[in-house]
């Protein structure tokens, strides 16, 4: 059968980059979608945002919500300081194997815990099974309407602590309308967008990012 678009992805990361360089990795995955295939990784443009929030955070437990390709997983593994642990969720078998053999590319494998399954089933298991306690930062790319749920779950169950930062792809374009009210009219988080583009196109998009205030 015919590949997959991320396995055509994965070639294309396999035929361009360097081993053991997440640099050469994501240039890769950039050019491929920009010039061959689109594909919905956060990309160049919103990409930078992310990298300039992740070293100024600084943080030292991680969590993304859908892995996809692996893309902003590599992004945010080399910026992170020794020591700091990364837990990223994808539930769909095909795309976390694609996933990790591109994190594996970039030489990144030590530093990530790509972990399958759904985040709903996921969430509340974090903390016995790999004794987190808290989150300084969520990176949330995964289906849209899971974003809200989640948020709701993650502060349930503790993992959301005074100074989390919660930075949410997409919040114009496919857009989460209903995490974004909750967000900005809480009073439990202080909200800034920052204003992008869709990757790889002119079209509107940015990234939100919510610090929580405490209960
Ligand atoms: C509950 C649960 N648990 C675990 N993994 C989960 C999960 N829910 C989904 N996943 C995983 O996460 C990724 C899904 C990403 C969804 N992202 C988008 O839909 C998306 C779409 C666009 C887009 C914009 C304009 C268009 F015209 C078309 C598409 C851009 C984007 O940046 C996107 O992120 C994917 O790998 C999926 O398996
Ligand atoms: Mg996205």
């Amino acid at each position: 059968t015919r590949k997959s678009r991320p396995q055509r992805l994965l070639k294309a990361v396999e035929g361009k980059a360097t081993l053991g360089d997440p640099q050469s990795v994501i240039t890769a995955i950039d050019h491929f979608c920009r010039h061959k295939e689109w594909a919905m990784n956060v990309g160049d443009e919103k990409g930078s945002i992310l990298d300039s929030l992740v070293i100024e955070l600084s943080p030292v437990n991680v969590l993304e919500l859908g892995t996809y390709c692996g893309y902003s997983t590599v992004r945010i593994a080399r910026l992170l300081p020794p020591g700091a642990r990364f837990i990223t969720l994808e539930f769909n078998p095909d795309y976390a194997a694609v996933a990790r053999q591109v994190i594996g590319w970039a030489g990144l494998e030590d530093k990530v815990q790509l972990v399958e399954g759904a985040s709903g089933d996921w969430i509340p298991r974090l903390r016995e099974h790999f004794g987190v306690q808290m989150f300084d930062l969520v990176f949330l790319d995964h289906w849209k309407d899971q974003y809200l749920p989640d948020t709701k779950q993650l502060e349930e169950c503790g993992l959301i602590q005074k100074g989390t930062v919660l930075l949410a792809d997409n919040v114009i374009c496919p857009g989460t309308p209903d995490y974004l009210k909750y967000v900005r009219n809480s009073p439990h988080y202080d909200s800034r967008y920052y204003r992008s583009h869709l990757e790889y196109t002119k079209v509107e998009d940015g990234l939100e990012k919510s610090v929580f205030l405490g209960f």
